[in-house]
């Protein structure tokens, strides 16, 4: 079936509580049926202790390491961003989704287009569920992969606000593969160097609408990141996202002024999978509009990239091949409701 556009979340009429067909999970699969879900303990990690030489840096390293092999989350305090300049980058968003329709489509992406405002899924196969949510992704790094068409005018500051935010998140990229590589004891370039000079960042603004019926639908499917980190930035008060752990579901409560962020399957691919991508999905809620920022970070897609050689031995085989371009293998694989990471493991 040809790829086809569908309509925004937003714009659907829904009457009587009756959901169009497309977004219902049948029972027996993965609808979110009771939204009491155990909460998950994710650790909270000081980055301004990661970049120091003292003991308590080394501490922070050791958590570091234990978190992102076991749930593969961490919420990042002391990130040096204030509360205040956080609300406005939610409040952009906030305030883009909230604009009339017309005006969100200037940035409408179009079929073949990874970029832009769209409903999260365009229909590929006549038997896939949707997610209920619209997004508006787009590239943010690096300056010369920026397309200013699909980057809203309106809210006024909408650019200023993303750039600062881009420019923060890029320092917190360095910091963390750093230190990721430090916990493990390999040099701390390791995985830095598979990036190459095309790497890129991606943004993806999540709008949740309510939803009449949050027993039947997902906001988000069960998924892994593609990225090699992922950070995001939760709703202040809305909740939503839930992490898989030992085949149980557990809702990842917000911390206020933290930012989370997640390995994503390159991450897990270039640690030999000592770091672990973690299966995550979204819960949709009748009473509340919910909306996040995702920023994906992507290696050059022209580089090679695979296990760390100093992660491999007898004891811990080469989990994973070598690849360029994880990111057209993932949409391939995702497309198929294959897990992406299984077409290149040993
Ligand atoms: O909105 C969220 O809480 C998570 C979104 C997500 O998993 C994604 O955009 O990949
Ligand atoms: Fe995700």
């Amino acid at each position: 079936m040809a790829e086809s556009l569908s309509k925004p979340v937003q714009e659907l009429i829904v009457t009587g509580g009756e959901l169009p067909e497309k977004y219902i999970y049948k029972k027996g699969e993965n609808a979110a049926t009771d939204v009491s879900y155990p909460p998950i303990e994710v650790p909270v990690i000081d980055l301004s202790l990661l970049a120091s030489q003292s003991t308590a840096g080394e501490e922070e390293l050791g958590k570091l390491r234990s978190a992102l092999g076991s749930c593969g989350c961490i919420q990042a305090i002391n990130h040096g961003m204030t509360a205040s300049f956080l609300d406005q980058v939610h409040e952009i968003g906030k305030q883009f989704f909230a604009l009339p329709i017309d005006e969100k489509q200037k940035y409408s992406r179009t079929v073949g287009d990874i970029e832009g405002f769209h409903a999260a899924d365009s229909l590929l196969s006549e038997h896939q569920t949707l997610d209920w949510t619209d997004r508006l992704f787009i590239t943010i790094y690096p300056e010369d992969k920026i397309n200013l068409r699909f980057w809203p005018e309106n809210p006024e500051n909408f650019r200023e606000i993303l750039n600062e935010y881009t420019r923060n998140l890029s320092l917190m990229k360095e910091l963390l593969l750093k230190s990721m590589a430090k916990s493990l004891n390999i040099e701390e370039d390791c995985f830095l160097k598979q990036y190459g000079e095309g790497a890129m960042m991606v943004a993806g603004f999540n709008f949740y609408p309510p939803c009449p019926r949050p027993d039947l639908t997902l906001g988000v499917k069960p998924h892994t990141d593609a990225a090699t980190i992922t950070f995001l930035l939760q709703d202040k008060e809305v909740e939503g996202l839930q992490i898989l752990q030992d085949g149980q579901w557990f809702r990842v409560p917000i911390v206020p002024q933290a930012i989370l962020i997640n390995v994503g399957d390159q991450t897990e691919i270039m640690s030999n999978g000592m770091f672990k991508s973690p299966m995550h999905r979204v819960v949709t809620n009748s009473e509340r509009g919910r909306l996040t920022l995702a920023v994906f970070c992507h290696p050059d897609a022209k580089m090679e990239i695979g296990p760390v050689e100093e992660l491999i031995d007898k004891k811990r085989p080469r989990l994973y091949k070598t690849m360029k371009d994880y990111v057209a293998i993932y949409l391939e694989n995702d497309q198929l409701n294959k897990r992406p990471i299984d077409a290149v493991k040993i």
